[in-house]
């Protein structure tokens, strides 16, 4: 396949300046384009790093020691930035941090990028209005950024990565302030995206499995497993300290399985476990 529709990363390391170790080892995978991944680990085992380099804010952002290829959709963060730039969007873990702080209303930040790129104010003020929409936030398009909050602040963030439609979305915990409808409405939302690659780090592991049609797990700054979500949790080692799915739960305690022995990691594949019992 062309390299332009696949996502590689190729025997990554990545040590920050001054670290005794390495906090990405060796990670090595390929991504068709279009698809959502979903990465989990525990406490430091280099998520929010792996977003780094997969937003290239490492090496060009934050200078750090890396070696390896990534290659996002035929573009090197290192050698094409300004185009691997455009090609992505990527969502931090502190919202408030990637605003441009210049802004007075929610409705200037959201377009913020696309006034720089010069595009018509009509054009503008749609994509703004549908992207507002997108987000829950057309009721907040007059106001301060400064008066929003956590959840609505991280809608805000999405809102300003999608406005220019990045091929590539990158989003590291992008609901850890959302309240559990907020939430539920971010995970439908991403469940709805098209012709866009996502890598989203979160802990929602039920959500993740909703949505995701790979997940990735880290480990010590390894990427030890990837697979589609069926496959990584009916094979996880209890060593990783990684819970599984609800609906796998469920229906291990009444094990319920699918035709092929395997547990359900989503509701529907639970009610089909379940039909299969009765
Ligand atoms: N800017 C930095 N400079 C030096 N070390 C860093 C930096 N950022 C992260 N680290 C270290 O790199 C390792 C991996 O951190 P990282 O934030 O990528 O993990 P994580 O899985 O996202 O963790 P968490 O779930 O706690 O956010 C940790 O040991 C962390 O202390």
């Amino acid at each position: 396949m062309d390299e332009d529709k696949r996502i590689i990363l190729k025997d990554i390391n990545v040590r920050y300046r001054g670290a005794d170790d390495f906090q990405l080892k060796h990670v090595n995978a390929t991504v068709t384009a279009g698809k959502i991944i979903g990465i989990i680990g525990n406490s430091h085992s280099g998520k929010s790093t792996l977003c780094r380099v997969l937003g290239g804010v490492i090496p060009n952002i934050i200078s750090a020691e890396i070696d390896g290829t990534c290659n996002l959709l035929g573009y090197s963060p290192k050698d094409d930035w300004q185009a691997f730039n455009a090609s992505t969007g990527v969502v931090l873990q502190n919202p408030a941090g990637q605003l441009s702080g210049l802004a007075d209303t929610v409705a200037d930040e959201l377009a913020f990028d696309l006034v720089n790129q010069g595009l018509p104010a009509s054009f503008i003020n749609k994509r703004v209005a549908n992207v507002a929409a997108q987000m829950g936030l057309t009721a907040q398009l007059g106001q301060s950024p400064e008066s929003l909050s956590g959840g609505q602040m991280q809608r805000l963030a999405i809102g300003t990565a999608i406005v220019t439609q990045p091929k590539i979305l990158i989003m590291d915990d992008p609901t850890s302030e959302m309240d559990p409808v907020g939430r539920k409405q971010f995970f439908g939302w991403l469940d709805t995206v098209q012709d866009t690659t996502v890598f989203i780090v979160s802990s929602e592991i039920d959500d993740l499995c909703e949505v995701a049609d790979s997940i990735w797990i880290l480990k010590d700054g390894e990427l030890i497993v990837h697979g589609s979500p069926e496959k990584v949790f009916n094979h996880l080692s209890a060593q990783w300290r990684i819970p599984e799915p609800t609906a796998y739960q469920l229906a291990q305690r009444m094990n319920w399985r699918l035709d092929d022995n395997r547990y359900p990691v989503t509701s529907a594949e639970l009610k089909e476990a379940f039909d299969a019992q009765n």
